[in-house]
């Protein structure tokens, strides 16, 4: 196993269980190639929920096998009252909100990191509305024990600034509980592209919503159940993106992605345009081709409705040598880890000393200031999103990825992607 780097003590005392290592390698910068991305998770965890709230008896198509799409799928046709979602966060947040309203007694917790990850706005939430839900360790934290029952609609203050997760769960089940929902949201909102996406499906479901200002109000009304395909994810799609900006030459077909997309990280193909990474759609797919060699000299982004793209470009960036000052990043510290701390202990092992000014910023100069290591070894943290960032880096130099089967969590086939286009990829 590799250690993680030291530069932030944070990560130093978390208890590393890695078991293996993969060292992977390219021996050109030519990447071509057809993908079949994973679906996308945030939409299958909602069509899901939604799907049992509207007791429908038409199928769901295109849900990947990855972990946090198989957790949510396994409680949902669980016959136990006890559940334990691993490191999948949005199946934590959208089902405590969803068992509330089914009567019964439910306890459901999580990995280590997830016992950290804070719910405690939600559970106030549900509380307030009639639920009963008790912490079972930490005040805050999963574990939860609820008690469900039929919950009673009224106008609920919410901190939109923590997670938008808590904000989705409850709009979820709003219709089903009696009179409705109104949500008036505080604080600066966070992640918003992923209540638009929770409002947006629900509209395909057959229910109607209204947000004006901070306040969303649904009311008490049917879902409508209907056969839904989940299209690809455009997180996943980022670190292809990502590879084409690194790339020399790129011509990559994306299956069963869309440029006008559901997703708010669809933002990002107008992003790589900077880096000479153009995006064509098709009927069934986006085919990006670095079409030329050029990059930003100073990228500045604001990722507060793109949470999860923070790696995907901070990599990126110190690979290409682009001195960047990345804001919006408040969120980052409660996610699969910590990834303010992630990233700078990573990228340090390239030479790049990456500041964190204030808190939700990173930035860096452009300049390799801190020793590189020979064969880098990136450490993930428990976090799929490390490896899928890190791995691109491959491309400039071999690398080492511990733990490197973290991808399960959104990506299960990416290796196997990445041998498709060219990358040896061998046990360390
Ligand atoms: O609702 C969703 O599907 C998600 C919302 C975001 O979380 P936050 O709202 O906590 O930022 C995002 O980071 C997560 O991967 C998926
Ligand atoms: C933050 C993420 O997931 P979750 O919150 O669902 O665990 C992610 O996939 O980057």
């Amino acid at each position: 196993m590799c250690k993680p780097e030291t530069q932030n003590s944070k990560l130093k005392t978390e208890n590393f269980q890695l078991t293996m290592k993969y060292r992977l390698s390219k021996s050109d910068k030519i990447i071509r190639g057809s993908i079949d991305l994973p679906s996308s998770k945030s939409i299958a965890n909602r069509a899901l929920i939604i799907h049992a709230l509207s007791y429908s008896p038409y199928p769901l198509k295109n849900l990947s096998s990855s972990d946090d799409i198989d957790v949510m799928q396994q409680v949902l046709t669980s016959n136990t009252n006890q559940f334990d979602i691993g490191h999948a966060g949005t199946a934590m947040r959208f089902l405590t909100a969803f068992l509330s309203q089914i009567v019964g007694q439910w306890v459901i917790t999580g990995s280590e990191r997830m016992k950290q990850r804070p719910i405690h706005v939600l559970v106030d939430a549900l509380n307030a509305l009639g639920a009963k839900i008790e912490y079972m360790e930490k005040e805050g934290f999963p574990p939860l024990k609820i008690w469900g029952s039929h919950l009673k609609g009224q106008v609920l203050e919410l901190d939109g600034s923590v997670s938008s997760q808590y904000i989705s769960a409850l709009l979820m089940i709003a219709p089903v509980i009696e009179g409705g929902l109104t949500l008036r949201l505080k604080n600066k909102v966070t992640s918003r592209p992923y209540i638009e996406l929770t409002l947006k499906l629900m509209k395909q479901f057959g229910v109607r919503s209204v947000w004006k200002g901070n306040e969303i109000r649904v009311d008490e009304q049917a879902y409508q159940a209907r056969e839904f395909t989940v299209e690809a994810d455009w997180t996943g799609a980022s670190y292809w993106y990502q590879l084409a900006a690194l790339a020399n030459e790129a011509e990559i077909e994306l299956k069963n992605l869309r440029l006008m997309s559901l997703q708010g990280d669809c933002e990002i193909a107008s992003w790589f345009k900077a880096f000479g990474v153009d995006s064509k759609a098709t009927p069934d797919s986006v085919i990006i081709t670095k079409s030329a060699d050029i990059q930003p000299k100073h990228l500045q982004l604001n990722f507060i409705e793109n949470p999860d793209v923070a790696q995907t470009m901070a990599v990126l960036c110190v690979l290409k040598k682009v001195p960047f000052h990345f804001t919006g990043l408040e969120t980052l510290k409660i996610k699969e880890t910590d990834r303010i701390a992630a990233l700078q202990n990573e990228l340090a092992k390239f030479g790049a000393d990456i500041k964190e000014p204030k808190h939700g910023e990173l930035q860096w100069d452009g300049t390799f200031t801190l020793p590189k290591d020979e064969l880098p070894c990136m450490a993930t943290y428990h976090d799929h999103r490390m490896a899928l960032a890190f791995a691109p880096a491959a491309l400039f130099q071999p690398i080492e990825i511990d733990d490197p089967e973290v991808v399960t969590k959104s990506y299960p086939h990416y290796y196997e992607h990445l041998k498709q286009v060219g990358f040896e990829i061998v046990p360390a």
